[in-house]
């Protein structure tokens, strides 16, 4: 179910007084920032230069109106005289101030905006290239909504307060002129700006201290409110088929609710803070104003000198509330770097060697004393596999067994693993075609993820004629194996395209695979062949195609070990054995490894490897295991049954029938089996 990812809670479980928390905070922030800084100097510089060039136009614009007030206007209303020199001089430097401004404004925000999104997409990349080196074994203990938002809401988080920083540097610039600018101006007028910024500055840090976690607290709930959503999208099947609907609806309804109210929160604290914050420069204005009047009365200051200060305090407002931006974006900054960094330093990544795998034909496996065990509350499983996983439970529920069986391979916890596949030894002779039999949760894909070596064993060897695939090069298992897994992945790309992938396959090669796959006469039909785009997931085909489809995929890379788990179930059984027959004809040689549920398909393998429990509890030819091995027996003949019982439904339903599917018999049977 959702779990909520809340997106850099806060401090990130930073312990001690809040003080502290905080300067720790702002000190890893900074670190933070000093990580792009140093990636990007060029266009941070650039950026600087601007806010800097901004910053000071910014403070010279009210030295400027001072002067245009002092030289220019009051002359002109005092004596009526002015001329048309003056007026030049007083536009021509108003423009040059405003063109000045605009040239630092907007290469600050260019180049500010340049480096944020340079950085997002340089850390993207980062995190999803580690995504794809890192094995399985880490992907298992990792559920995909949280490596969505490592590479997505966890890099935009850390990168986010590059937007304010530039101009934060040139607010610090620009009020470091701005005080010496009001000092020389006038000191007594100066103190009204002391005591007015730093008020400004403190109220910009209290309320960025509590609405901080507000905000966070809203950011996590919205990552929530997304993953209730796409949780309910993506098992629309399972919430339509358990008439989930109104409990769905009622659990989406809750999440929004919490986002509402904590936008509200959010709203509701902005709404004192920016009055507070819009009328703090404006009192100051009336400060000056007042001071300033007392002032020019004594013949202290110049009317232009009054202007000058009374601008520069509206002017310095935004600037000084950019810290606070600055200081919001951090806490969510450096817990969004924590958890993108914890992925990139992940390690785990398998060990490769050297060998290589000579010669052509199938390939011999081996495996030996083969134990694997996998980590406790592993990541969220497949939805579609959940689907599956929910029918067969409430099946098996009412079969009597079917839960013992569900949970055969499983052995108590040991050290918060658990351990599913215990000693197998297994040799297939190359060119062989082997099929693996076994009840549900008995070990098979686990086995396939073995022989394919998308994970490691905790003990015991899996060999490729006679090499350890430990000791072989990277990309030599890829290059000489494939599995074609239960759920089917179709890209949303051409046909040609999802079968290729990057093999440079030609069409004529394409072809070939998938008439072997028993795809070519659907695609054939389809609207444009071989260019017929699949929309999101092949969602345009059947679940019979889509396996077609990537088992087309697995045969036009010529591997010399094809391994199939359970990946022709949505195949008619007829169209099923005909590809295994077909494979088994071909020039292909390679050896073949089936987890088969069909007798069809169990009979034409050479030899059947029998698992229960994690282990390979018999092995030899299917005649074999049906005489001597009495689970062996129970289990095909039930798929057997099944496969009856569904074939005379499908005849009843043809002929107009009741359909006695939809009460579950004969389908929730096989789904209990399997
Ligand atoms: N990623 C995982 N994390 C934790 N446990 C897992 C994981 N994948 C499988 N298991 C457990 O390992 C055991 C063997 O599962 P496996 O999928 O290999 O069985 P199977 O024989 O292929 O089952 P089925 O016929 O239902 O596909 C089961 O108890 C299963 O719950």
């Amino acid at each position: 179910m959702a779990q909520s990812t809340a997106n850099g809670d806060g401090a990130g479980g930073t312990r001690g007084a809040p003080g502290n928390r905080d300067r720790r905070i702002f000190a890893r922030g900074l670190r933070v920032l000093w990580v792009a800084m140093r990636a990007e100097p060029v266009v941070f510089l650039v950026a600087v230069f601007g806010a800097s060039l901004h910053a000071a136009v910014t403070v010279a614009s009210a030295e400027v109106l001072g002067r245009v007030t002092d030289q220019v206007i009051l002359p002109a209303f005092q004596d009526g005289r002015t001329t048309a020199g003056a007026l030049t001089a007083a536009a021509a430097a108003l423009l040059a101030v405003g063109v000045l401004k605009a040239v630092g404004l907007g290469l600050r925000r260019l180049y500010a905006g340049l480096m944020q999104f340079r950085m997002q997409a340089r850390y993207r990349r980062k995190v999803a290239r580690k995504y794809l080196r890192l094995p399985l074994a880490w992907h298992h203990r990792h559920p995909a909504g949280q490596l969505l938002s490592n590479a997505n809401a966890d890099v935009e988080a850390a990168w986010q307060p590059l937007a304010p920083l530039p101009m934060v540097v040139g607010s610090l610039f620009m009020l470091v002129i701005a005080a010496v600018a009001m000092v020389f101006t006038d000191p007594v007028l100066a103190l009204v700006g002391f005591v007015v910024f730093p008020l400004l500055f403190a109220v910009n840090v209290v309320f960025q201290r509590k609405a901080a976690p507000v905000a966070t607290r809203a950011q996590a709930l919205r990552a929530e409110v997304s993953e209730v959503a796409h949780e309910s999208f993506d098992g629309a099947l399972v919430v339509k088929t358990l008439g989930r609907e109104d409990t769905e609806t009622e659990r989406f309804t809750a999440a929004a609710h919490r986002l509402r109210d904590a936008q509200i929160r959010v709203g509701r604290m902005r709404g004192l803070f920016d009055p507070v914050m819009e009328a703090l420069p404006n009192l100051g204005v009336l400060g000056v104003l007042l001071v300033g009047a007392w002032r020019l009365s004594t013949d202290a200051i110049a009317v232009g000198d009054l202007v000058q200060m009374s601008y520069l305090f509206t002017l310095l407002a935004l600037p000084i509330r950019s810290f606070g931006w600055l200081l919001g974006d951090m806490p969510r900054s450096v817990v969004g770097w924590d958890r993108v960094t914890t992925v990139l330093g992940a390690d785990g990544a398998m060990e490769h060697g050297r060998a290589r795998l000579d010669g052509g034909g199938g390939i011999g496996v081996s495996v030996r004393g083969l134990d694997f065990s996998y980590e406790d509350g592993g990541a969220a499983r497949d939805l579609a596999d959940d689907a599956a996983q929910a029918a067969a439970t409430a099946a098996a529920a009412a079969s009597p067994g079917g839960t013992a069986a569900a949970d055969g391979a499983r052995d108590g916890d040991r050290d918060g693993r658990t351990t599913v596949l215990h000693g197998v030894d297994l040799d297939i002779a190359p060119g062989r075609t082997v099929a693996v039999v076994g009840p549900t949760g008995s070990g098979k894909s686990t086995l396939t993820t073995l022989l394919m070596r998308l994970v490691d064993p905790d003990t015991g060897t899996v060999a490729y004629d006679g090499t350890d695939v430990r000791d072989l090069a990277p990309g030599e298992i890829p290059a000489a194996a494939a599995l074609v897994p239960q759920s089917t992945f179709v890209f949303e790309d051409t046909v040609r395209d999802n079968v290729a992938l990057d093999t440079g396959a030609t069409d004529a090669e394409v072809w070939a695979a998938l008439r072997l796959a028993r795809a070519d006469s659907f695609v054939a039909a389809l609207p444009d062949g071989l260019d017929t785009a699949l929309g999101e997931r092949g969602a345009s085909l059947s679940g019979g195609q889509r396996q077609r489809l990537a088992l087309a995929r697995a045969v036009v890379r010529r591997p010399r070990l094809l391994i199939l788990d359970d990946a022709t179930s949505a195949v008619d059984p007829q169209v099923e054995a005909q590809i295994l027959a077909g494979l088994r004809e071909t020039d292909l040689a390679a050896t073949v490894v089936v987890v088969a549920y069909r007798r069809a398909t169990i009979e034409l393998a050479d030899e059947v490897v029998y698992m229960e429990d994690g282990t390979v509890a018999d092995r030899g030819p299917h005649a074999e295991l049906l005489l001597r091995s009495p689970g062996y027996e129970r289990l095909v003949t039930a798929y057997e049954r099944a496969a009856e019982e569904r074939a005379a439904a499908e005849r009843a339903a043809a002929a107009g029938a009741p359909d006695q599917s939809a009460e579950g018999g004969p389908a929730a049977e096989e789904e209990a089996l399997r």
